[in-house]
């Protein structure tokens, strides 16, 4: 298969309509030692299918937590999560719904990479536990590496690609079970400027061109702004929303969206109301 042939079946195979994330009353005590810390006060927020929201927010104000409820990694204290209209916990043993959890993808800050893996076996690993034969798995794999760009990578290992390109195999990883909604928390924070200005407008264009939802995590004012349709503003701890705001570039935004004098006044404005907590 050509470049351009796998990159159009990697279209038609992943474009999959973003679901709904309904949070109502959701709130997080985590039970320490030295006590109880409520990380997360009761909270609200709906997200729309196929939006890119960003939570942005002091540190410690409960961001890693409510997106760690969204993918169901740990249990809210009290509410409900919904995803595209439907319970994700439903049991008391508070384990999350296994089909909800088909329909999320989750990026962390570390690209987690096994180190051993050559990168097209890194994409493919949540097939193996699926039980996928070796074909279908290249096949997938191939596909998620030429939406990234690492079309050329895919015989490589982790150690040989640089910080920005083992993040974009992480991605490829999070999309191989074709989720609805990709969860990011802080994906770029550990890279430098540059790299994450072109992972910015990857994300972008990867989002724009699957339809997914996105709720991604960052302490960059600057990245919110440039990626979000909505900025959901959290309070220092415990976190409550603070504020919404709604960013409403056209998109695609390039980076010179940034010399925007509007996109100087929001960034302005989140940083006053942070008040130098970001
Ligand atoms: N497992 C845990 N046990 C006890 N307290 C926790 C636990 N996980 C997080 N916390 C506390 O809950 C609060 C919120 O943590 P969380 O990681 O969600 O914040 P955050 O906004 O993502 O922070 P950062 O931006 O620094 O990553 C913090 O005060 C943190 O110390």
């Amino acid at each position: 298969m050509t470049d351009s042939t796998i990159r159009e079946s990697a279209m038609s195979e992943n474009v999959i309509a973003g679901d709904a994330i309904s949070v109502r009353g959701v709130g997080k005590t985590y039970a320490a030692s030295a006590g109880p810390v409520q990380a997360l006060l009761p909270t609200d927020l709906e997200v729309r299918p196929g939006e890119f929201v960003v939570l942005l927010g002091p540190s410690g104000c409960g961001k890693t937590t409510l997106l760690r409820m969204l993918a169901g990694l740990i249990s809210p204290t009290e509410g409900t999560i919904e995803i595209g209209g439907k319970p994700l916990f439903t049991g008391r043993d508070a384990k999350p719904a296994r089909d909800a959890l088909g329909s999320l993808g989750f990026v962390f800050q570390a690209p987690n990479l096994m180190p051993w893996r050559k990168v097209w076996r890194n994409i493919a690993l949540p097939l193996e536990a699926k039980g996928i034969g070796r074909a279908e798995r290249k096949r997938r794999a191939e596909e998620l590496a030429g939406l990234v760009g690492l079309e050329d990578f895919l015989d490589h290992y982790p150690k040989q690609l640089s910080g920005g390109m083992q993040q974009r195999v992480a991605i490829a990883r999070a999309l191989i079970h074709r989720p609805s909604i990709l969860l990011m928390d802080e994906p770029f924070g550990a890279l430098d400027a540059m790299t994450r200005d072109s992972m910015n407008l990857l994300l972008q264009r990867l989002w724009q061109e699957t339809g997914k939802t996105i709720v991604l995590v960052t302490h960059s004012i600057s990245e919110a702004v440039f990626l979000a349709d909505r900025v959901v503003l959290l309070s220092q701890r415990p976190g409550r929303v603070q504020d919404i705001v709604e960013v409403d570039f056209a998109r695609p935004r390039d980076l010179s969206v940034a010399a925007d004098a509007r996109f100087g006044e929001m960034t302005g404005q989140l940083r006053k109301q942070l008040g130098g907590h970001a």
